[in-house]
């Protein structure tokens, strides 16, 4: 699979390449799926849901960044599946959602909230921060959603002196469950 191109950037940054690649794993779209994405900002993930969903719908409450994810999809050949809307979800969330990638935090209760009631089948949430990742892994558990909770975090390796030395990128918090799986473990791993 093709490189993700961002010529166009956001403050808030892109989901990096390897968190990308795990999420996709959990994500397990399908050309049937419908992915909804809630904070698409520099489009990353939205390009890699394009490339393998049948229809993405990308929500973004920030205007200018809509306009960025608009414009790295464009770079990167993808979009022709995609409806952006400029929103703050649950505005604007739809009601036939077979996959939910949740990158912004705002409203997650709301957003969960629409998730059951609609049967959404995987749910995925990225956080950063320690406090919003133990609120949202109470979130997916009062809701039975919770199929488990993953928490990594990438190094990358540069040269030191002929040598090999590492810098490390914030940890992630990555919590994965479905309306339809229910929780089979409280979040302890399959
Ligand atoms: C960490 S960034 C997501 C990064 C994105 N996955 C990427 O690769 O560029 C979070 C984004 O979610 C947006 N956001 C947060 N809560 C939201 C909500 N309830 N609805 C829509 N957008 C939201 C923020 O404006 C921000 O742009």
């Amino acid at each position: 699979m093709a490189q993700v191109s961002l010529p166009h950037d956001a403050k808030a940054g892109p989901t990096k390449p390897e968190v990308r690649a795990v999420l996709l794993g959990k994500l397990d779209i399908g050309p049937a799926d419908h992915l909804v994405e809630v904070g698409s900002c520099t489009g990353a993930v939205t390009v890699e849901a394009a490339r393998r969903a049948g229809r993405v719908t990308a929500l973004e409450r920030k205007p200018g960044r809509i306009e960025t994810t608009r414009k790295n999809l464009a770079a990167n050949d993808a979009g022709g599946n995609v409806t952006l809307w400029a929103t703050e979800a649950p505005e604007g969330l739809p009601d036939d959602a077979d996959v939910l990638f949740l990158g912004g935090s705002r409203n997650y209760e709301a957003v969960l909230d629409h998730a059951v009631e609609t049967g959404v089948a995987r749910v995925v949430m990225n956080v950063s921060r320690l406090e919003v990742a133990g609120r949202a892994t109470e979130a997916f558990r009062e809701r039975g959603l919770l199929d488990e909770v993953v928490q990594f975090q990438v190094s990358h390796g540069y040269d030191l002196a002929g040598a090999t030395s590492f810098d490390s990128d914030n940890p992630v918090y990555m919590l994965v469950g479905g309306a339809d799986e229910g929780a089979t473990d409280g979040g302890r791993g399959r």
